[in-house]
Formats: structure tokens, sequence, C-alpha cells
């Protein structure tokens, strides 16, 4: 049943050592074979041979490594069809092989008193630490996580808002009448166009499950100011914006506000047909999605749950592909029974760094099933139940008939947004980003060749006297960084300034360790600045020294991910406590605090020595990037990745990091691994979008 050059235990020991599993993996497994064995009268038998109960030990062992394992790469469970049965750790060369068939695998393991199977007879405790599901095996908590984000996610896509009346009556006509207003016919569209932000506005304003999804520029923004403004001039409502970081909660705030001042402007003619005034009941400010929540210390629990549900009518959440499942979770679980829910984000970004991806799995039924190749064909359609388009297109004014499919009602509640108002036409940025996306080689050779102003190439040129591709990296980020640096020197500027003009360019590395990676990259940064005088390096808290937080320390508000700069904190210069507690010489030499600009503008100060965890930024990495845009974006790619660094360069890393990228992308790096990138997708394991999806 097992073949293996060594006892399973000792392979995992091995496995470790060579980085395949971690040490959790392996005790987990461990535990679990020490704890679960063969239920005899789960097998219908009176006793085990020794043969075959240590071959099924064997089996289970190795079979909690794998799962284990899975988790540890962020997916939310095994698919045991998917296991390589020749390699299942999937060896450089294989040490262990597995004999017998999947279906085998699955009827062994459902004999073991830790597992059971949802619908089985004999697994009608919930309580074994593993659940096999259609195939599918889960640590009981991902399972629970999982099957109770599609339920909540179900019943709020079935719930409409209110009563839906079956004929056009003057409420229906009025709202109409207020869409066509807020979304008047525009001169490039064509008659035969749908204006899909008007459409998912008249969504999001008759269900109680909006996702509105799209890329860069696509009018996400805009178009939930737009429903803001429509819902705020019906009813009073408690509304709350939410994203996962406080960077994106920021961009959020000034996005809805940017936004309400071009719907004033857009409104002023109808000023006598519409009542601006609701325009101001729509709120501008965003916060955490764990501030919304409400952290408790040292707790993974949250203040708002169930039981005691987060007070508000509507909520916002932006940046969606960041969340998590565990986090989606404690956020559907903490919503009231009456609460609307509009989800924002892109669907093609990078998924959570933790386990899961739900905005994907969510919008998985609308995926087109041929793979198409031309950068201009859509690769998703809508799904309208055929009630609901009917209803959609009356307030709409559109004809939905032709994306009528025989779709659950989580359908209903999707909308795509795929023209970008930012990367017009020809704009680089925006083509290279679609063709990656697309995974479409060519265009993506074509695109480069096209020689666009907005993107720059620098090739890896490695040799004995160094790597010119790298120094010429170093050298733009140092003449982009000397703005910010110089300014940072001049007494006069205010740290939000300078914050803004650190935030200008960004150099993101698709992995941390190693020469082209976070650590490499900040180093060559750090002493090419050093070169430059623009820094004094000799202190560790040196004036300008970019921090990013690498744990959340909740007593003095920083989370994981926040990033400040090492400023003079001008209100401590004249301070007369700071004199009496620093002498003299603090009268006149502010002292070096770290600056954050919170999720209102605001700015937290510091003392550098109390800084949890951190690390230097002038280069992150691009999963810590999402949320974030600069002007100037410059991608590193390693230069020969190992297989495992080969694994984790995917076309959403790419997608992701051009679209951070408002003004110029650059990309170091070969043409095999951008290519490599670019061709491969990330495969996250997940029962979520069958859950959701599972009608069709
Ligand atoms: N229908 C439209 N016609 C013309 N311009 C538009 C339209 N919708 C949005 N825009 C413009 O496109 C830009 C981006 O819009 P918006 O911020 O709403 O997009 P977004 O999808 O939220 O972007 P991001 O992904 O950066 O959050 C804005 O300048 C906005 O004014």
């Amino acid at each position: 049943m097992i073949q293996s050059t060594q006892p399973i235990k000792a392979l995992l020991k091995v496995w470790e050592s060579e980085r395949l599993i971690t040490p959790l993996d392996r005790h987990f497994a461990l535990e679990m074979a020490q704890l679960h064995r063969v239920n005899l009268h789960k097998a219908g038998v009176d006793t085990l041979n020794e043969h075959d109960d240590h071959v099924y030990s064997e089996l289970f062992l190795l079979i909690c490594a794998l799962l284990s394992r899975q988790l540890s790469q962020q997916h939310t469970c095994l698919p045991i069809h998917q296991i390589m049965l020749d390699n299942p750790m999937q060896e450089p060369i294989s040490n262990c092989q597995i004999l017998c068939s999947h279906n085998e695998i699955i009827e062994i393991l459902l004999q073991f008193n830790g597992i059971s199977s949802p619908g089985l007879e004999q697994a009608n405790s919930p309580s074994t630490p593993i659940i096999l599901d259609n195939g599918d095996l889960y640590l009981q908590r991902y399972y629970q996580f999982e099957t109770q984000v599609a339920s909540y996610l179900t019943q709020l896509a079935d719930a409409e808002v209110s009563e839906r009346p079956t004929e056009i009556n003057t409420h229906i006509s009025a709202i109409s009448s207020t869409l066509e207003m807020l979304f008047p016919q525009s001169d490039e569209m064509g008659v035969t166009d749908f204006d899909w932000q008007k459409i998912a506005t008249a969504t999001a304003f008759t269900k109680r499950l909006a996702v509105i999804t799209g890329g860069p520029g696509t009018g996400k923004t805009t178009t939930v100011t737009k429903l803001l403004f429509l819902l705020t001039q019906q009813a009073a409502m408690t509304i709350r914006l939410v994203a996962p970081t406080g960077k994106a909660a920021a961009r959020l705030s000034e996005s809805i506000k940017a936004s309400k001042v071009r719907l004033k402007q857009e409104l002023a003619p109808f000023a006598d047909k519409i009542d601006l005034t609701s325009l101001s009941r729509v709120p501008e400010e965003a916060s955490t999605l764990h501030r919304l929540l409400g952290v408790i210390p040292n707790s993974p629990k949250f203040r708002h749950h169930k039981d005691n549900p987060l007070r508000l009518d509507l909520l916002v959440v932006d940046e969606a592909s960041m969340v998590d499942l565990p986090m989606m979770h404690k956020l559907l679980s903490a919503l009231p029974a009456h609460a609307r829910l509009i989800l924002l984000g892109d669907q093609d970004q990078l998924a959570s760094v933790e386990a899961g991806a739900v905005l994907a799995d969510i919008c998985a039924g609308l995926k087109q099933q041929e793979t198409r190749t031309n950068a201009s064909d859509a690769k998703w359609q809508m799904r309208y139940s055929s009630d609901y388009a009917g209803y959609l297109s009356t307030l709409s004014g559109f004809d939905l008939s032709p994306f009528v499919s025989p779709s659950p009602k989580i359908g209903d509640s999707l909308c795509m947004l795929m023209h970008s108002h930012r990367f017009k036409g020809d704009a680089g940025i925006g083509q290279l980003a679609a063709a990656v996306n697309n995974s479409d080689k060519d265009r993506i050779m074509q695109v480069w060749q096209t020689g666009y102003d907005e993107l720059q190439w620098i090739e890896h040129l490695k040799t004995n006297a160094g790597n010119s591709g790298l120094d010429e990296l170093l050298t733009q980020a140092v003449s982009h960084y000397r703005h910010y640096l110089e300014m940072a020197k001049d007494c006069s500027k205010d740290a939000s300034e300078i914050i803004d003009c650190y935030n200008e360019f960004r150099v993101l590395c698709a992995m941390r360790a190693g020469e082209y990676g976070v650590d490499g990259i900040n180093q060559g940064v750090t002493t090419a600045l050093k070169q430059a005088k623009l820094i004094g390096a000799d202190t560790e808290f040196y004036l300008g020294r970019p921090v990013i937080i690498q744990s959340n320390d909740y007593n003095l508000g920083l989370f994981n991910g926040d990033i400040g700069l090492i400023l003079p904190d001008m209100s401590s210069q004249n301070s007369p406590q700071r004199s009496a507690e620093d002498g003299n010489a603090a009268k006149h030499t502010p002292r070096l605090m770290a600056h954050f600009i919170q999720a209102d503008g605001s700015i937290l100060k510091v003392l550098p020595a109390r800084l949890p965890s951190h690390d230097t930024c002038f280069a992150m990495t691009v999963h810590k990037s999402q949320g974030s845009e600069f002007a100037n974006v410059a991608l590193v790619l390693p230069i020969w990745p190992s297989p495992a660094q080969k694994q984790l360069l995917t076309k959403e890393l790419v997608y992701t990091a051009i679209t951070r990228a408002k003004q110029h992308f650059t990309c170091l790096g070969s043409q095999a691994v951008f290519e490599h990138a670019s061709l491969q997708a990330t495969q996250r394991s997940s029962g979520l979008a069958r859950r959701l999806w599972s009608q069709i």
C-alpha cells in the first residue's frame, strides 16, 4: 500500500530538514497518528492483523503530513484525487509511493476514528478533528469556516432588501430615473454597450449581498459612492467602510472623498430634481477590519461576533481579495441579521496571505470555460437567474436576458466591471497587466517590444564583475528616494508631505530572502543611499529610514504591514517637558520618531525603541504591497529561482505588482522567469466555489 525507502516517521524528519514540510506539519502528523487508530467497528472487523494495522497507520501518518502542508501553503483542504501517488511529497526524487488508488485511500481513511464524512452514517459525530467531504480532506476548523462562509453568503445572496413589486410602480420608476441621472448615457458608449457600473448599483440597491469586482480604475469606488448616495436618499442608515489594512483603508477614504466631489459636480445640472444634501450623509472615513470587529489585546477573538453583532445597516469591504477564509468567517458571523454587505475587490489579484481565496471562489462561477488568448476577450460572463435579470433590466434599462443562466442565486449578487478608466486605450501598464492576466505569452512579448514610455525592462546581466542590471535598478531607486530624503532634512516640511513623497516609488520583490529578495534589495539600496550621502546609516534609526511593521501591537495601534518613516518630531523641539527629560540639547534638536499615517489621515508617532518587530522598507514583497499604489514601481524577479521559488512566481503576483503602478513600471528580470510567472496561475484548493456554485 505504501512503498518507501524508510518508515514514514523517519521520512518526515528528512522532509522537514529538506524544508518540504514545516516542523509544525511533522508534529501535527505524529500527534494525529498517535491519537487516532482504525476504528474496528467502522472497518467491520473484530481485530486487525499486524500488517494491515502497520500499513494503514503509515498511510494515515503520510496523509496527515500532506494535509498540514496544504494548510501551510494556504490551501483550505487536501483534495485526495490530486495526491501524486508515485511521489506524494513531490520531492526532487521520490522516496515514497502509494500503491493503491485514490478511492482506496478514501476508504482506508474513513476507517480511522479521527476522520468523519458528513452524510455518512457512521460520521454523525461532528467532533472528529479531520473531515472528509466530497473527496476533500479538511481540518475540522477549516471545514466549519468554509461551510459556514458558504452558508452565510448563500443566505445573503438569497435575500432581497424588500418585497419586490411585480410590476413597475412609482417607486421603481423613481429609482430608475435617479439611476439615469447618476449614470447618463455617455458618448463613448455604443447602443449595444452595457453600463455595468449602473447595473452594479441597481444590484447593490436591491440585494443584501453585492460583490462588485474589477481591476484598477474600473470604477468600483465611483459605483459604490453613487450607490451610497442613492441609499442615503431613501432612508437613514448606519454605513461603515472598511479595508483589510490601514493603508487600504486610508486609500478608500481618499477615493470616496474624491468621488463625492466628482459626483457633486456631475449632479449639479439636476439640482432641482435631486436632493444633493444627502451626499453629505455618504461616509468618507474608513477603518480597518480589525478595528471594526474590535480587537481584544492578546486574544485571537474580536469583541463583535455572532452573539454581539456589529451595529450597522450596511458594510462596504474594499480590497476583499485580501480577506482570508478565517477573517471572512469572523466578519460574516458578526453581521447583524438585517445588514447589507458590499464586497469590492479585484478577483485577479494575489489571493490572501492566509488560507483561502474567498473572492476568487465567489467569482469562480462566472469564469468562461474555454481558455481565451486574446487580451480583449472577456474571461468572465455574468450569470443571472431569469427572474432577477428581468427585474434588473427594468431598473437599469439594459436588457440582461443574454446573461440569463440556470445558476444559483449567488450569480444575481455579482457584478464585474471590466473597462478600466485609468489605463485608457493603448496605455502600456494596462496592456501589460491585461496580457499577464490572460497569460498571453505572445501579447506579453509584443507589449514589451512596443517600447511604451511607461514601461521599462531591465535584464539581469550577471558576470564575475557583478550584475549590471541590478546596478541600474539601484541607481533608479537612489534617484527616486533622493527626493523624500532631502525633504526629510528640511525641518519646515510636514511629515505627511514627506511620507507622500516616499510613497511615489517602491521596489517590489517576489520573495523575501536572497540577493533579489526584499532582504538583498533593501541592503543594496541602503548601501547605495549611504554612498550617495543621502542617509547616515551608521545608526539603526537614521533620519528617513522607512520601516515596515512585522507583527501586531494592539497597545501601540500598529499592525503587520504598517509602514512609517523615521522623522524629526517637530512637536518635541520646543516642548518644556521634553527639555526637562532630555536636557538642554533637546530644545534645539527634535528627537527622531517613527511616523505612521493612520486610516483617518492623522499621524501616529512612536519612539523607535518601542517599535514592534520591523524591517527596513525600501523594498517590500508584492504580497505586502496589496491595497497600496505608487506612481512608480520597480519589480525585482529572481535570476535563477529554485523549484520552491518557482511555485511562488505566479501571474497573480506579476499582475498585482504591475497594477500597483500608476505612472511607470520597471521590471528587473529575465525573459524566461517573467514568462514562467505570467503563465502560471495560483491554485488554491478549496471547496468554497463548489459549495456556492454547485447547482451549475
Ligand atoms: N464611468 C466612468 N466614466 C469616466 N471615468 C470614470 C468612470 N468611472 C470611473 N471613472 C474614473 O476612473 C478613475 C478610477 O475610478 P475609481 O477610483 O472609482 O476606480 P476603482 O476601481 O475604485 O479604482 P481602484 O482599483 O484604484 O480602487 C477615477 O478618476 C474616476 O473618475
